[in-house]
């Protein structure tokens, strides 16, 4: 029998709420670690949430910078501080490499100090009226409460990249991890907790995004909502906040393009596509999910990124030697190995894709490449968000521009090749929210704008001082002097 006093609770209006119902939080590496359970919600633990929110908003949104830079800063030093420790339990959780877990929890805390000093710099415009004798003021405000839902894949960055700019510009939040990785965004709870965050300023609900996502998104007293996740989720929230005329921001899915030209280093392309299309277990919305390669450089192209490819060291994200962990879930790895059976009638060769069956039980896949496909072919059009690139054969620098943009998404799109021209050709014309040039597609800074066109986002950048564009609302106010 469970324990109650186990299970990790909600946070709402200041307080931890536990609640009877809990859920496992199972390590996807080994499957026999659970790594805590953590309880899950229904409506009731939604409408509190909001109803604290709402009650905090007026007082928080006169509070004065300086209470939110220093809420602000000090979870961003605590995070980088205790970044080893957090990037473990990141690890665990979602199954990323060590390595790459720290990294993310580093972002985190560099997320919030960046919002920290945002904070301070929230700018307005004073203009001169068209009329004599008027002064026209234009000012920031804060939207009001924002439902704030999040998935599996960066389970403290993201949380991070919404709650920070939400808190700096004066909003109330109520956030929503994913079920499968609740355990970062407690502690990011944790620290706004320990931190001094005015009770309803922060709240975080637990749970399935069929109960409370969808209580959040159609909550009355809900004025914005930011997600990140599949394009299927982001069009049904799209569709609610449309009807609802509620401010809306959705990051979802990508099937980006890395084109590889003739004359691109070879070294610097397989590097590229290595990092880009299996890193984090191919489980970015940025991942390279379509290698665009000319004619002149494809075999040799092929030959090596495919050894190198299957020399990777699939394994236990905790493990010093491992370079790609678990896929997520055994929903995620059905759903890939799907798309590798797929692969064998719609590409003319695979490599790897394989589950595989390693000391623990856990969620392991080997990486796969898809060689000879055609772009038309689902497996070129769907997003995988698996250990899983397909390989395109074109001839010039035209056919990969067009391929690359024959799609329904825009996230990010790369290159390489080492001719100027080419580079600065594509990165004029491609239909992507980021460009990269000899660098891979996934990987980016925290203090610029992320986001794409078509399918993959909608609505205002998030990150960077962008952000602001969504986490507040513009007012024009004229004077007579
Ligand atoms: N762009 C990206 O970064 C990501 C893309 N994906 C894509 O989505 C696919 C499926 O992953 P999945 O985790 O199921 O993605 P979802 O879109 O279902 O989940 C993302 C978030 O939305 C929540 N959610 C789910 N249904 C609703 C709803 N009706 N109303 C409000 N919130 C909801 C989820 O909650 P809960 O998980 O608790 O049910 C989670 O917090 C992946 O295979 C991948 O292709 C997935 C993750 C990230
Ligand atoms: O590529 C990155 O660094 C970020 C990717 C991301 O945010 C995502 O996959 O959701």
């Amino acid at each position: 029998m469970k324990d109650i006093s186990d299970i990790h609770g909600h946070l709402i209006a200041g307080e931890w709420q536990r609640g009877d119902d809990s859920r496992p939080n199972v390590n996807p590496s080994d499957t026999r670690d659970i790594i805590g359970l953590y309880a899950c919600a229904g409506r009731d633990e939604v409408d509190r949430a909001v109803g604290a929110a709402r009650a905090a908003f007026q007082t928080w949104a006169f509070s004065g910078p300086q209470a939110r830079h220093e809420l602000l800063d000090a979870v961003g030093t605590e995070l980088l501080t205790r970044k080893d420790e957090i990037g473990r339990l990141l690890a665990r959780e979602e199954g990323k490499t060590l390595p790459e877990a720290i990294g993310e929890t580093a972002r985190a805390g560099q997320v919030f100090k960046f919002f920290a000093g945002e904070a301070l710099r929230v700018t307005g415009d004073v203009q001169q009226s068209v009329r004599p004798g008027i002064d026209v003021e234009v000012s920031r405000e804060p939207v009001g409460v924002i439902a704030l839902i999040t998935p599996w894949n960066f389970p403290i960055a993201i949380p991070a990249w919404k709650i920070a700019p939400a808190l700096a510009y004066g909003n109330c939040v109520v956030l929503k991890p994913a079920e499968l990785t609740p355990g970062c965004a407690h502690v990011i709870a944790q620290l706004l907790h320990k931190h001094g965050c005015p009770p309803g300023v922060f709240s975080m609900v637990m749970g399935s995004g069929s109960v409370v996502g969808d209580a959040l998104v159609s909550h009355p007293d809900v004025d914005a909502v930011s997600f990140t996740g599949s394009a299927a989720t982001g069009s049904r929230i799209a569709s609610t906040c449309g009807g609802l005329r509620r401010k809306v921001q959705l990051e979802m899915g990508g099937k980006n393009p890395m084109v590889v030209m003739d004359d691109a280093d070879l070294k610097t392309a397989v590097q590229a596509c290595l990092n880009g299309s299996f890193f984090s277990t191919g489980q970015r919305c940025t991942a390279s999910s379509r290698l665009i390669v000319q004619a002149g450089i494809h075999d040799a192209f092929v030959q090596e990124l495919a050894r190198q490819m299957r020399a990777l060291r699939v394994g236990d994200a905790l493990q010093g030697d491992t370079q790609i962990g678990p896929v997520v879930d055994e929903r995620q790895l059905a759903s890939n190995l799907e798309y590798v059976e797929l692969a064998r009638r719609e590409a003319s060769e695979v490599i790897g894709g394989e589950r595989l069956d390693l000391a623990a039980p856990g969620f392991y896949q080997a990486p796969a490449l898809f060689l000879g496909t055609k772009n038309d072919a689902r497996i070129n059009r769907e997003e995988i968000f698996g250990p899983c690139a397909t390989v395109i054969r074109v001839d010039d620098f035209d056919e990969a521009l067009a391929v690359a943009n024959d799609t329904d998404f825009g996230l990010s799109a790369g290159i390489c090749t080492s001719s100027l021209k080419q580079a600065t050709l594509f990165r004029r014309k491609v239909e992507a929210g980021m460009v990269m040039v000899n660098l891979p597609t996934a990987g980016v800074d925290y203090h610029v704008p992320f986001g794409g066109r078509k399918g993959s986002s909608f609505g205002p950048r998030e990150q960077g001082r962008y952000a602001a564009e969504f986490y507040t609302v513009t007012k024009t106010t004229y004077q007579s002097a």
